[in-house]
């Protein structure tokens, strides 16, 4: 007897397109065949004229996290819950390393925070702040740990997070020894400095002034710069929410050269331009780097295309409104961060719909990418026998238009409302265990995982 069984669907991977059944067992999906009808199952789930796709896997979340002198208004327990309701099964979330704390330390703590309120399986991706060499050594117990990504940020140096090339070199060259990858947060912060510095003198504090404080140079010199330093020292390298087209064309030339560069993008950037920071609300897309002008969007399409952006993530950080508000006149307080987490998946999945992208693609950037690339593929990120079953059943004729609310985010506004999409999730499993509901979260906090994942070959 199966635990469940999804019948009559239309089963979509990164390289297939095929009718078939599912048959899950013990939360792991036991068979996959052209026909279960001879096989009793506790649940059985009729997915004619529906599509069936591993669940998404956002490799780039900020679940309450402390920053822009507040904490990221979505807690574990609301964000994952966001994230069941959008087709995502996993998050990697950040986590920032304090000052002299051991990095597997810092992620003890927030996976203590973290378990008792995740609604789906987990992961986390560490972010150094305070290399000393005990830190360099520790790298090696935390990939044993399961972590094989560290990520720095070549800015916030108010926020204390900024650190210098010789920090990020040394990060990468040991991560590589270690099985792991660095991942950057690539913006330049002393240009931008200079340019809020006369911004503000000038009395210009609008949002907009947010994107012309780091617009497209700011971030393509800081996108080189850590191509060029992974290309000295022959070290992988992976670009956090890249939203520029110099940027983007830098990252194919060094993929082409046949270097382990990747590069992630984020919805924000696929669908909005730097138009909304001209908007009286401008303030609510305010994030870093900033959404750019409709010549980087194409480009990041047209690397989508071609497979050089490898993963489309969110970046999920928001804010509440009032938080947002405490820059409507000074575009500095402004706390950096949007919305995603629910929206990736159903967005990307919509473009597909429309005919933009395959839908085998959209599942490759949000789903089967991210597992194999950060070590836990084929447990996460396919349907195929022995894998998890989390699974989302699709109703590619469904006509969803995105409002605050209908989200199942704790944020009280989305710079997605009154988008349409074409398409939606109407189930999502996760490893076998129904979550979402045709609109209801019908899971459990608690039930997510830690996922351990792999060293990086
Ligand atoms: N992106 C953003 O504005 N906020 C979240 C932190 C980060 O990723 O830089
Ligand atoms: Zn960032
Ligand atoms: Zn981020």
């Amino acid at each position: 007897m199966m635990d469940l069984i999804i019948k009559n669907g239309t089963v979509i991977t990164a390289k297939d397109t095929f009718k078939a059944d599912i048959g899950v067992r013990d939360g792991k999906i036991e068979v996959i065949t052209r026909s279960l009808d001879q096989m009793e199952a506790k649940q059985i789930i009729d997915a004619t004229g529906n599509y069936v796709l591993p669940g998404a896997l956002d490799a780039h979340t900020h679940l309450e996290m402390p920053f822009g002198g507040t904490v990221s208004s979505d807690s574990y327990e609301a964000g994952t819950r966001a994230a069941a309701c959008g087709g995502t099964t996993t998050v990697f979330d950040f986590v920032i390393q304090g000052k002299g704390q051991g990095l597997v330390e810092a992620v003890e703590g927030r996976r203590a925070l973290c378990e008792p309120q995740a609604c789906v399986d987990y992961s986390f991706h560490t972010a150094i702040t305070d290399l000393t060499p005990a830190v360099l050594k520790e790298f090696k117990q935390a990939v044993d740990y399961g972590i094989n990504s560290f990520k720095v940020f070549m800015v916030y140096k108010k926020e204390g997070l900024m650190v210098d090339d010789g920090v990020m070199v040394r990060a990468m060259i040991r991560a590589k020894e270690v099985g792991a990858r660095v991942s950057v947060h690539a913006e330049n912060p002393d240009v931008i400095d200079m340019n809020i510095e006369n911004f503000l003198k000038e009395g210009k504090t609008h949002a907009w002034y947010h994107y012309l404080s780091r617009p497209e140079y700011a971030e393509a010199e800081a996108d080189k710069r850590a191509i060029h330093w992974a290309k000295s020292f022959n070290v992988p390298l992976y670009i956090v929410h890249l939203a520029c087209k110099e940027g983007m064309d830098e990252v194919t030339r060094a993929r082409q050269e046949g270097y382990d560069v990747i590069a992630e993008t984020c919805p924000q950037y696929l669908y909005f331009t730097n138009e909304v920071y001209k908007r009286e609300d401008g303030r609510n897309f305010v994030c870093s780097p900033p959404i750019k002008g409709p010549e980087s969007q194409d480009a990041l399409w047209d690397g989508i295309k071609r497979g050089d952006i490898s993963i489309v993530a969110t970046d999920h950080c928001p804010f509440q409104s009032y938080e947002k508000d405490w820059g409507k006149d000074d575009f500095t307080k402004i706390p950096n961060g949007c919305m995603g987490v629910e929206n990736m998946y159903p967005y990307m999945l919509s473009e597909a719909n429309r005919g933009r992208i395959s839908f085998n693609k959209a599942v490759e950037v949000c789903s089967t990418n991210v597992a194999q690339l950060f070590g836990c593929a084929p447990q996460k990120g396919t349907i195929a026998p022995g894998s998890d079953a989390d699974l989302v059943i699709y109703d590619p004729e469904k006509t969803y238009v995105i409002s605050k609310d209908n989200m199942h985010s704790d944020v009280d506004y989305t710079i997605w409302e009154g988008v349409e999409l074409k398409g939606y999730p109407v189930m999502t499993f996760s490893r076998g265990k129904l979550v979402y509901d045709n609109g209801q979260f019908v899971g459990e906090k608690g039930w997510g995982e830690f996922v351990k994942r792999t060293p990086l070959t």
